[in-house]
């Protein structure tokens, strides 16, 4: 790879250099003395909440520079990186496309300022889709809050509605529904109770029977393994009905063990934020099974994003993006890139008329080989 096919993921360099900047010192600004009060669990839930902020931030700088159009992440802080929105972009694009005509799900978990919506209904306002993002009131509280001030946000969902009205907001400002457009407030763990307590909490116009595409960018990873585990299993199996297709698309770091991996956990949890899943979901291969694991066993995928950028982006679109700027340090972009990963998996529906609608969308997705030593499996 030429250096000049790199794309700047510069945001992303500080905070995993040793010694280097620590990145997001607006957290520390914003832990402030009368948070000292505060018990331990609230504290580190709020470091927990405040990393949608840095996603954020890597999300305007590539927006910014050039590298993704989406005009629609200016009045959220946040940003993500290109060839991570590019990857998930393109999973998700060939999902939308199989049946294109067909009612379909996404759920996006811990979505933060994601502005994923928006984008896909710009680019088609009749796509038969319904969106639900969940997250932390008080995140979901600060998009709210944007969206009702952005009138080019507040159209963009009206135009995939055929009545405006049916888009409400809560009175508590924490909470949007509509047929399309879900924002729900919710502490994701709440889903990871006992498996048999009749109560689930109310998720309103989510269908249990539409093909269904579960999204974590960056959110699970925050999560105990157990809850992680067990939030997945109330989602596919009775969120969702357990004959219906769902997939998952995971996208989070891996790679802990290797000296770039310790300083990248060393740096993070420098600033309070401890990735709780990444030791036991360490690699591609033990992502793959746990995808399997949690019954996502029509297939499983998974690339890092260094392979990603040189396999699953077209080469007109490398040298645009190169043609914007370039990485001085091709060999620390490429070791940062190494250790996040994206992985997909998918279960067919019994019975379902859409049975098979991921194995057709994900066929011909491009699996990167498991790490030397791993089982090949
Ligand atoms: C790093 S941000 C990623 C945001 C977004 N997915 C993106 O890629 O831009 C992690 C998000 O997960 C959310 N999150 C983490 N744990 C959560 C939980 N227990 N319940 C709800 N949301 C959670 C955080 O609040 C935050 O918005």
């Amino acid at each position: 790879m030429s250096a000049q096919q790199i794309p700047n993921l510069n945001t992303l360099k500080g905070a995993l250099r040793p010694g280097g900047r620590v990145r997001g010192g607006r957290l520390r600004d914003q832990t402030t003395s009368h948070e000292a009060g505060e018990d331990g669990e609230a504290r580190k839930d709020k470091v927990v909440q405040q990393t949608d902020g840095d996603a954020s931030m890597s999300r305007m700088s590539a927006v910014d520079l050039g590298y993704l159009e989406d005009p629609f992440a200016r009045p959220f802080i946040q940003v993500g990186t290109y060839v991570r929105s590019s990857a998930i972009d393109l999973l998700i694009g060939k999902f939308l496309a199989t049946d294109a005509n067909k009612p379909k799900q996404i759920i996006s978990l811990g979505a933060g300022s994601d502005t994923r919506f928006f984008r896909l209904v710009s680019q088609s306002p009749s796509l038969p889709i319904v969106y639900h993002e969940l997250d932390f009131p008080i995140n979901t509280a600060q998009k709210v809050a944007a969206i009702r001030r952005t009138p080019r946000l507040l159209s963009t969902i009206q135009s995939s509605l055929s009545q405006p009205e049916d888009l409400k907001i809560s009175s508590s400002g924490d909470s949007l529904t509509s047929p399309t457009y879900n924002i729900h407030p919710l502490d994701l763990r709440v889903l990871a109770g006992d498996q048999s307590a009749p109560k689930l909490p109310e998720l309103p116009n989510l269908s249990s029977s539409i093909p269904t595409l579960l999204l974590s960018e960056c959110c699970l990873i925050y999560l105990s393994p157990t809850h992680a585990d067990n939030i997945l299993q109330t989602l596919t199996q009775r969120i969702i009905a357990p004959s219906t297709p769902v997939s998952l698309i995971l996208y989070e770091p891996i790679r802990p063990h290797d000296s770039f991996g310790k300083v990248m956990i060393a740096n993070l949890a420098a600033r309070g934020i401890h990735l709780q899943t990444l030791q036991k979901y360490s690699s591609l291969f033990r992502q793959k099974t746990r995808l399997k694991n949690a019954g996502f066993v029509g297939g499983q995928g998974a690339a890092d994003i260094d392979f990603c950028w040189e396999r699953w982006i077209p080469d007109d679109e490398k040298e645009r993006v190169a043609g914007l700027e370039m990485l001085d340090e091709v060999e620390e972009w490429r070791l940062l890139a190494q250790h996040y990963c994206v992985a997909w998996g998918w279960r067919n529906g019994e019975g379902s008329q859409d049975e098979d609608v991921f194995s057709r969308a994900w066929a011909g997705m491009e699996s990167q080989r498991n790490d030397e030593g791993e089982d090949d499996g």
